[in-house]
């Protein structure tokens, strides 16, 4: 027997049994090698594929992606339980094979007392409190892109993708390890890239390996990055050997816990994966959604008017008054969810409060993006841009299925981070400009780990007269 021939009955034979093991649970019929893939739909528009088989097979069911078997928890009950409990959903080959290959073992991909104790050492800066001191920082790099980005295109059509992609690295950085690199915008597009290759990598089944040129680039461009790193590191040894006072951030505590240096890396490059285009393209898409309804774009610059009137100082006290701010960042987030489905390994057979058993060894895939826009929860039209949906809602509603931060214990370290960087780019830039949409621009959307466009988000930038005249 050829060595290919043994590679195809090993295939049948892994298929056929995987096959076996989900007949219980609906799903379109797959086949070897493809799965269910022969549905062009699955690649031209994974996420209205997942949504036309949930209309069809309800709201568990099963897909193969190639030959990767997947249990979709469409059901909002069955994807808390799986969220919720680590020990039986782990975290499987997405994240310990390929993001972990490129990005290290930093807090996404880590698992059991390792994580915990890395979580524990780095939630204190991610409190609602200590993001707040940032504050005059956040205002000062945000005011700094707006004069330098965008006055020079006021009148013309500009890619927020650029503009807030550069502005959420330079965020990051100065927050997590207090320096802004000359070349952010090399660093930011690398960050990018890396999130790109990786979630493409994901979806497509395909193996990160250094074969592959692209992954190898990637990860000599990772290994600069880590080099541009080391004097910074250095800086901060040298700083706590001879007792000198230091910058209380996250860079700080790796070098008082005596990480090794690619124990630093790992944690850097993993928040920076995880928080770097998710904190961009949500800026964006609510920026966009803002352009294309003007009425709604106008309450929201009322509210800025109101609490902020021309100060640009924003203050913590501000933040919690900018509250309709706050629900078109939500509402955005629940139109475009960024991080648009988590998978986990189902380790043991378990029953699901809904009555479906998961066999042991199957992913399970759950999509926070479908989970969103459950007509039951609210209402018709579920396309429509209305902010106002999350009146009195503080922030995620597990309740109604809406968790884009995703749930429990693995949920996002970075969120207060990402809503109040959010909120001071987008609160800013509604005192000074008008957005208008282009009617020529359509997103082209590609969903990885993260659903970013791929042909930039692009608008029309005008002065607001108003904000210029008082
Ligand atoms: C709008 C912006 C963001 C969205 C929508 C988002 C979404 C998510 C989601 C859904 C998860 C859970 C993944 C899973 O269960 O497998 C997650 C985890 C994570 N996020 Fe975010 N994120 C955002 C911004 C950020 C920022 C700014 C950071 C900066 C540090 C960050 C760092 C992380 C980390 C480290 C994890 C893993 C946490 C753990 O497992 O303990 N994210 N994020």
């Amino acid at each position: 027997m050829s060595i290919i021939t043994y590679f195809i009955v090993i295939h049948v034979v892994f298929f056929l049994m995987d096959v076996i093991k989900l007949s219980k649970i609906p799903g379109p019929v797959p086949v070897p090698v493809l799965g269910n893939l022969y549905d062009r739909m699955a690649l031209t528009s994974f996420i209205g594929w997942l949504s036309k088989l949930r209309r069809k097979y309800g709201k568990i069911y099963r897909v193969f992606t190639g030959s990767r078997a997947y249990v979709v928890l469409m059901d909002k009950v069955a994807a808390r339980e799986a969220l919720s409990d680590p020990r039986t959903f782990v975290k499987g080959p997405d994240y310990k094979d390929k993001f972990s290959f490129v990005f290290g073992d930093g807090l996404v991909t880590s698992v059991g007392d390792k994580h915990k104790a890395d979580r524990a050492l780095f939630a204190k800066y991610f409190t609602q409190k200590k993001i707040e001191t940032h504050l005059p920082v956040l205002c000062e790099q945000t005011l700094q892109a707006i004069n330098t980005e965008m006055e020079p295109h006021v009148g013309q059509v500009v890619d927020l993708e650029h503009f807030f992609s550069i502005l959420a690295f330079k965020m990051f950085c100065r927050f997590a390890i207090n320096h802004e690199f000359a070349d952010s915008e090399v660093w930011s597009e690398l960050t990018s890239r890396g999130s790109n290759i990786i979630g493409e990598s994901i979806v497509l089944g395909i193996p990160v390996t250094t074969w592959i040129p692209r992954v190898k680039k990637l990860l000599e461009d990772a290994e600069r990055f880590h080099r541009v790193c080391d004097p910074l590191i250095d800086a901060r040894i040298l700083a706590l050997q001879k007792g000198e006072e230091m910058v209380d951030d996250p860079l700080t505590v790796m070098v008082q816990e005596k990480m090794t240096r690619k124990q630093m890396y790992s944690h850097l490059v993993t928040m920076l994966a995880a928080g770097h285009d998710t904190t961009a393209f949500c800026t964006c898409y609510t920026l966009f959604l803002l352009a294309k309804n003007p009425k709604i774009q106008a309450k929201l610059k009322a509210e800025v008017k109101r609490v902020l009137g021309n100060r640009t100082n924003i203050t913590p006290e501000d933040i919690s008054q900018l509250t309709y701010a706050k629900n078109c960042f939500q509402e955005s987030l629940r139109i475009y969810s960024v991080v648009p489905h988590v998978t986990r390994v189902c380790i043991r057979d378990t029953k699901l409060s809904c009555g479906v058993t998961v066999p042991a060894n199957t992913e399970v895939l759950v999509p926070i993006c479908l989970l969103n826009r459950d007509t039951d929860e609210w209402g018709e039209p579920i396309d429509a841009f209305d902010p106002d949906r999350f009146e009195g809602i503080t922030r995620e509603s597990p309740s109604k299925g809406y968790f884009p931060f995703g749930y429990s214990t693995r949920s996002c370290i970075g969120a207060t981070l990402a809503l109040t960087e959010g909120t001071v780019m987008i609160t800013l830039l509604a005192q000074r400009f008008t957005f208008y949409e282009e009617p020529s621009f359509k997103l082209k959307l590609k969903s990885g780990i993260t659903m970013v466009s791929s042909n930039g988000v692009k608008v029309r930038v005008e002065r607001d007269t108003s904000y210029a005249s008082s």
